[in-house]
Formats: C-alpha cells, sequence, structure tokens
C-alpha cells in the first residue's frame, strides 16, 4: 500500500516537473504561454518588477542551493521515505517555478539587443532549440527517470533498495562535465530580443547555475573522490577544451565498479 502510494506520488510529482520544465520553455522564450518574461502583468513601475523579480529568483536559488545540498538531503530522507526524496524535490522545485510564472513582472526596456535580419533570427532560435535538446538528451545520459524520482519510486514498490547515484561520463560527458547546465545557459541567452526584464531572468539564473555547479562537484567528489577529480582534471566545465577529449581508464572504471 505504501509502496502504492509513493508511486502516486512519485508519478505526479513526475507530471508537475515535466509540466514545469515545458512551461519553463515558453517562458523564457515569450513562446505560445499566455503569460512569460516579457509578457502580462503589465503596469508595475521599474522598482516594484525589480525588486518582486529579484525576489523570486533569490526564492528559485534558494530552494535549489538548500535541497539539492547532501547534508539536506540526508536529513530530509529521515523524515520522508528516501524514496520519495527526490519527487518531493521536484514537487517544491515546481511551486517555486509556478510562483515565478505567476508573479513575474515583465520589464520590456530598455532592450539591450534585437535581432531583426531573418537568417540571424532563425540561427538564434536553432541555438536555442539546441539547448533544449541538449538538456532533455544530458537529463537521459545520466539517468531521467532517477533524476525526476521516478526508479527510486519504483524500486520502493518492488522493496528494493533506493538506487544508488551511479558516476556516468557517457557521449556528452565526455566532452564536457555539465552538458545539461550547458543546454540550460544556450536556451537562457539564445533570444533574439534582450529586454531587461529578460537579461535579469538569464543572468540571475546564470549565476545560480554557476553557484550550483560549485556545490554539486563537492558532492560529487564527496561521493567518487579522486575518480570525480582526475574526470574534472581531465574534462571541461561547460565548454569543451581544445585538446582532444581524454577521459581515461581511471574514470572509465569508475563506472564500471560504482
Ligand atoms: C540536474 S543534474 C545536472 C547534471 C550535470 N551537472 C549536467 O549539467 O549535465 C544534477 C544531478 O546530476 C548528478 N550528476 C552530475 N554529474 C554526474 C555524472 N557525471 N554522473 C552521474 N551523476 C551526475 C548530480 O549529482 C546531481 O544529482
Amino acid at each position: 500500500m505504501r509502496g502504492l502510494l509513493s508511486i502516486v506520488y512519485g508519478v505526479a510529482a513526475y507530471g508537475l516537473g515535466m509540466g514545469a520544465l515545458t512551461y519553463f520553455i515558453g517562458f523564457s522564450g515569450n513562446l505560445l504561454v499566455p503569460k512569460s518574461v516579457d509578457v502580462g502583468g503589465a503596469g508595475a513601475s521599474v522598482t516594484h518588477a525589480l525588486a518582486v523579480n529579484v525576489f523570486l529568483l533569490a526564492l528559485f536559488g534558494l530552494q535549489h542551493s538548500v535541497m539539492a545540498r547532501r547534508g539536506f538531503k540526508d536529513w530530509w530522507k529521515r523524515i520522508v521515505p528516501p524514496a520519495v526524496e527526490r519527487s518531493t524535490f521536484m514537487v517544491a522545485t515546481s511551486v517555486v517555478l509556478a510562483l515565478m510564472f505567476w508573479l513575474w513582472l515583465p520589464i520590456t526596456q530598455p532592450v539591450f539587443w534585437r535581432v531583426e535580419n531573418s537568417a540571424g533570427v532563425a540561427l538564434i532560435w536553432g541555438l536555442f532549440a539546441l539547448g533544449w535538446v541538449l538538456v532533455l538528451v544530458s537529463s537521459f545520459l545520466i539517468d531521467h527517470f532517477e533524476l525526476f524520482g521516478l526508479r527510486q519510486v519504483f524500486a520502493r514498490m518492488k522493496e528494493r533498495p533506493v538506487p544508488e547515484t551511479q558516476f556516468r561520463t557517457p557521449l556528452l560527458y565526455r566532452f564536457v562535465r555539465h552538458p545539461l547546465y550547458a543546454g540550460l545557459l544556450l536556451g537562457l541567452w539564445a533570444v533574439p530580443v534582450m529586454t531587461a526584464g529578460r537579461l535579469l531572468f538569464a543572468a540571475g539564473l546564470s549565476i545560480y547555475i554557476l553557484i550550483g555547479i560549485a556545490y554539486e562537484e563537492q558532492d560529487l567528489v564527496h561521493a567518487f573522490g579522486d575518480r570525480y577529480r582526475a574526470y574534472r582534471e581531465q574534462v571541461g566545465m561547460l565548454i569543451p577544451r581544445l585538446r582532444s577529449p581524454r577521459v581515461t581508464a581511471e574514470v572509465h572504471s569508475a563506472e564500471e565498479t560504482i
């Protein structure tokens, strides 16, 4: 019965997370959604909009920074069943994102860049799409269903232990350590019109991503030790290094042995 409840909760959290992520793409690209980074909620003064938007970005950063950290996860798993820890993270992220979509106040002036040339616009939308494809593909490369909490709740139903995170370096991870975040950055910045509000949105989330990477790598070093250190020395963070990627046997063996 408990396993079934976890599955219902996990599947609902997954649906919520996917919905929030899909809306995020429309929100950040001003595409197909009624309320987006530059559209809706007009009429506020710039000072008011700045105060609200900075608060929303900080709330997102705080929720992510706290809930994604090892110490918090260990504590939280003593309060909720370990199998639903990741699903709870997904629910909290979706709530914070929904607040952002709902309360965000556009600041449409000044415009920092506006590309009008049709080839340029097509190229920029191509990069935007590439960014989101990278996010999706990377999630499957490391383990989409674990990342979004489904694998854990299914393990609980089958009365198996919650699967440990495996260290992986497949495909894109041989070229950069954070292809998913690289895709997010591309999705945030590859836009033909950059208003002040959108700049705040892109810059705020980019700063969070860079801080998040530092914390995430601390946790990965803690979990995988010298194997992650060796990987970090060999592979670039967000941009591939010029010399050809050289992921050594030491790093590969990690995938087999952990
Ligand atoms: C949102 S994902 C982003 C993964 C990675 N930072 C990226 O940008 O592609 C965050 C989760 O991926 C895990 N992770 C990061 N690198 C990993 C790797 N090489 N193998 C397995 N898990 C990894 C982290 O521990 C964290 O739980």
